[in-house]
């Protein structure tokens, strides 16, 4: 069956906040807060039928929208995709025309509101950054300098691989880095073949770590860190990650990169086949550097995974 095409906005204001309506009660999955939008009619594009939504439900007119992350979802009642949009640029002031209450939020602040369960992907994916950096140890001396210039490029979110430092070396640095990571609101993940027994935000798991994790429902894992990501190179990882409950991976290698000579590269086209088949945030990784990013969102990734781009 061919599932309801559904065109959604994630709008956000100039101070960062995200507008949510709450759906009326007497719709599909009504009483839940929803971000603007609406069916995809017949003739229309995913663009033009978001443009006409937001203007009918909240008044606003959209200038720009990029795609954010695609879902396919099944309710018992029916089949869903939602296309969904971030829109950043836009004119007119939200109104509601629909009777509809709405709000403006912080991305931090979705997690308390109650969404349909298609929802979970969106909120994770409005709440990341469109760029990941990965802090390598190939040079210890320059580890916490690296840190600094990361920071300062704006990244806000960091995973430290730090597989060739001996554990004492590892614990003190995350001593050292986390704080700095926690003054710039900056979220540092730990690499899974990392030991580390310093706290930190969440967890990045390896492609092997994240095959041998196995969750007895085969449903979100019960114990897990606050941030939990994934490497994948295949659809097979790209499953398990979402079944397990991983919050978002990265692909990879997507071109052709120094860290992997001779590794057959996906391209883009099928780097963007992969991403459809599954409603997680995916970052593309592998020869990035701050020209694909454009590219990546386009081809439905939530932005560039990378080692080296973020300090040459
Ligand atoms: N707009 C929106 N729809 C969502 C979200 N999450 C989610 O599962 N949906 C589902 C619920 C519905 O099955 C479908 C949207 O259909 P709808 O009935 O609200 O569409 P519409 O605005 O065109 O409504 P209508 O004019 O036909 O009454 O997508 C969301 O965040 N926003
Ligand atoms: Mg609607």
């Amino acid at each position: 069956m061919n599932p309801l095409q559904v065109a959604v906005g994630v709008v956000k204001n100039p101070e960062g906040k995200i507008l949510i309506s709450l759906r009326h009660a007497d719709l599909h999955q009504g009483g839940l807060w929803e971000f603007p939008g609406g069916k995809i009619e017949e003739f229309e594009t995913a663009e033009q039928a978001l443009a006409r939504e937001l203007k009918e439900e909240i008044n606003i007119t959209v200038t720009t929208a990029i795609p954010l992350i695609t879902i396919k979802h099944q309710y018992p009642d029916r089949l869903v995709q939602l296309n969904v949009f971030l829109v950043e640029q836009f004119s007119g002031e939200a109104k509601s025309l629909e009777g509809q209450l709405f709000k403006w939020v912080t991305p931090a602040e979705l997690e308390h509101y109650a969404f349909p369960a298609a929802n979970r992907p969106i909120i994770t994916a409005a709440r990341l950054p469109h760029h990941y950096a990965i802090l390598d140890d190939a040079d210890e001396a320059l580890l916490l300098t690296n840190l600094q210039e990361i920071l300062n490029r704006g990244v806000k979110l960091i995973q430290a691989r730090l597989k060739t430092l001996p554990p004492v070396s590892v614990t003190k640095f995350i001593e050292q880095a986390y704080p700095l990571c926690q003054q710039q609101q900056a979220v540092l993940l730990m690499n899974s073949a990392v030991e580390c027994p310093a706290e930190v935000d969440g967890v990045h798991l390896t492609s092997n770590h994240l095959m041998a994790l196995r969750s007895s429902s085969g449903q979100a894992l019960t114990k897990r860190p606050k941030w939990l990501a994934a490497s994948c190179h295949n659809l097979e990882q790209l499953l398990h990650a979402q079944n397990i409950g991983v919050d978002f991976v990265v692909l990879a290698p997507v071109l052709a990169t120094q860290t992997h000579p001779g590794a057959a590269s996906l391209g883009w086209e099928q780097f963007a086949d992969l991403v459809a088949k599954i409603n997680l945030p995916v970052y593309a990784l592998g020869g990035m550097t701050e020209s694909n990013l454009t590219t990546a969102r386009q081809s439905g990734g939530q932005g560039i995974a990378a080692i080296r781009a973020f300090l040459d």
